[in-house]
C-alpha cells in the first residue's frame, strides 16, 4: 500500500475492510453466486481476486481453479492494463471458448478497465466481486457492496494494525 497516507489515497475517502468483514462479505456474495450457477470452474483475477476465489471456490464445493493474471496498479496509479496469464486450455474448454458456466472472482471494480478486459477474454462467464464502484458496476454481473467512486478500499492484505489518533487530534 506504498501510495497510501493516514487519511486515504490521493485525497479519496478510505475504506479499511478487516478481514472479519471481508470473509463475511465473500460469503454473502457465495449465496447470491449460489443461486446463478451452478459453474464448472473459478477463475480468479490476480492477484486480488485470488482470497475471495478461495472462500467461493471453498463455499460453492469447487476445486478447478484458474487464474487470469493481469498488472495494471502500482499502489494507487494506474497504468497500462498487461495481461501476463491467460486461462489454460483445459479451463476454456470447460467454458466451451466464450467462458459459459465459468465463474471469474476478483475483489473490486474500479474503472472497468479489467472487468472490460475480462468481459472481452470470456464474454459469457459470469464475473462476480465483492466490492463495486460505479464506473466499472455495469460489467459486473454480481457483487455485494458499492461504494462511491471517490471511495479508496484498503483490503486487509494491504494494511496493518497501527495507532490511530484522537478524533479531536485531526484523525480522519
Ligand atoms: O476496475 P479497475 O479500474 O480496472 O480496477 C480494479 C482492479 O484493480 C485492482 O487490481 P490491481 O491491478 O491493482 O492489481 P492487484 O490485484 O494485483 O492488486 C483490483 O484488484 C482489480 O483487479
Ligand atoms: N482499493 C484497492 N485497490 C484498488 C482500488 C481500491 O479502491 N481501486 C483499484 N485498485
Ligand atoms: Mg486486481
Amino acid at each position: 500500500m506504498g501510495g497510501g497516507t493516514e487519511a486515504g489515497v490521493a485525497g479519496q475517502r478510505p475504506f479499511p475492510v478487516s478481514w472479519d468483514q471481508f470473509h463475511r462479505d465473500c460469503r454473502a456474495l457465495t449465496w447470491r453466486l449460489n443461486e446463478v450457477g451452478p459453474f464448472h470452474a473459478v477463475i480468479a483475477i490476480t492477484r486480488g481476486g485470488l482470497v475471495p476465489a478461495a472462500i467461493v471456490a471453498r463455499e460453492l464445493g469447487l476445486r478447478v481453479i484458474d487464474t487470469i493474471c493481469v498488472a495494471s496498479y502500482a499502489h494507487d496509479k494506474q497504468g497500462e492494463l498487461q495481461v501476463l496469464k491467460g486461462v489454460s486450455e483445459q479451463t476454456a474448454a470447460l467454458g466451451g471458448g466464450t467462458g459459459k458456466g465459468l465463474l471469474i472472482v476478483d475483489d473490486l471494480v474500479d474503472t472497468g478497465k479489467t472487468g472490460r478486459m475480462v468481459r472481452d477474454l470470456l464474454p459469457d462467464a459470469h464475473f462476480a466481486t465483492v466490492y463495486a464502484k460505479p464506473k466499472g458496476k455495469p460489467l459486473v454481473d454480481t457483487f455485494i457492496t458499492e461504494v462511491s467512486q471517490d471511495t479508496w478500499i484498503f483490503f486487509p492484505w494491504d494494511t496493518g494494525l497501527t495507532f490511530q489518533p484522537p478524533l479531536k487530534d485531526g484523525a480522519a
